[in-house]
């Protein structure tokens, strides 16, 4: 049986933080601001991974008022949540995730991004699919305010 799930996540950019999406530190003036790395990318994943396995959400399993998480990397995260999906019985066929982000230029960094999930998902890369636009400018993205993702996964029980 297939299952779709998606997923959603912002993050504030603020100064003194890092921008890490997809497990990659990006140069640049801003970071994300969150109890953990604040990786949007990562965090709407795995809300797309856990809705489609009908497990609720990412600060269901992993509150935010939980000092074991302050700054851990969303890379262990979507580890975690990959084998919740597996103890379940479920498989990965294919995510696709945007990024929605005035600056910066992400279209560099995206190959990486895709293998590190590709590799923490235990699938190939061609079943990760991940892409950036900009909001011309408009709401709060584009006033460089924060950062968006969205992400969908499609997942198969065994
Ligand atoms: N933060 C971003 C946003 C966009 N891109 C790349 O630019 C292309 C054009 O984006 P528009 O929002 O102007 O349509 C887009 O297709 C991305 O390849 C980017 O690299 N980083
Ligand atoms: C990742 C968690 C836990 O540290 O917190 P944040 O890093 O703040 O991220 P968010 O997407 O706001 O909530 C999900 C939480 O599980």
């Amino acid at each position: 049986m297939f299952r779709i799930g998606n997923g959603y996540d912002v993050h504030r950019l603020v100064e003194g933080r890092k921008l890490i999406l997809g497990g990659v530190e990006i140069p640049h003036t801003l970071g994300l601001d969150g109890h953990s790395d604040a990786d949007a990318l990562l965090h709407a994943l795995c809300d797309a991974l856990l809705g489609a396995a009908g497990l609720g959400d990412l600060g269901h399993h992993f509150p935010d008022t939980d000092d074991q998480y302050k700054g851990i990397s969303s890379l262990v995260l979507l580890e975690k949540v990959n084998a919740s999906l597996h103890e379940k019985g479920f498989t990965v066929v294919n995510t696709d995730a945007t990024l929605v982000a005035q600056k910066p230029k992400l279209a560099p960094f995206i190959g990486q991004m895709r293998e590190n999930i590709a590799r923490t998902l235990g699938i190939d890369i061609s079943q990760v699919n991940v892409k950036a636009t900009t909001t011309e400018k408009l709401g709060f993205a584009g006033r460089e305010e924060g950062l968006a993702a969205y992400a969908v996964a499609l997942i198969e029980s065994r």
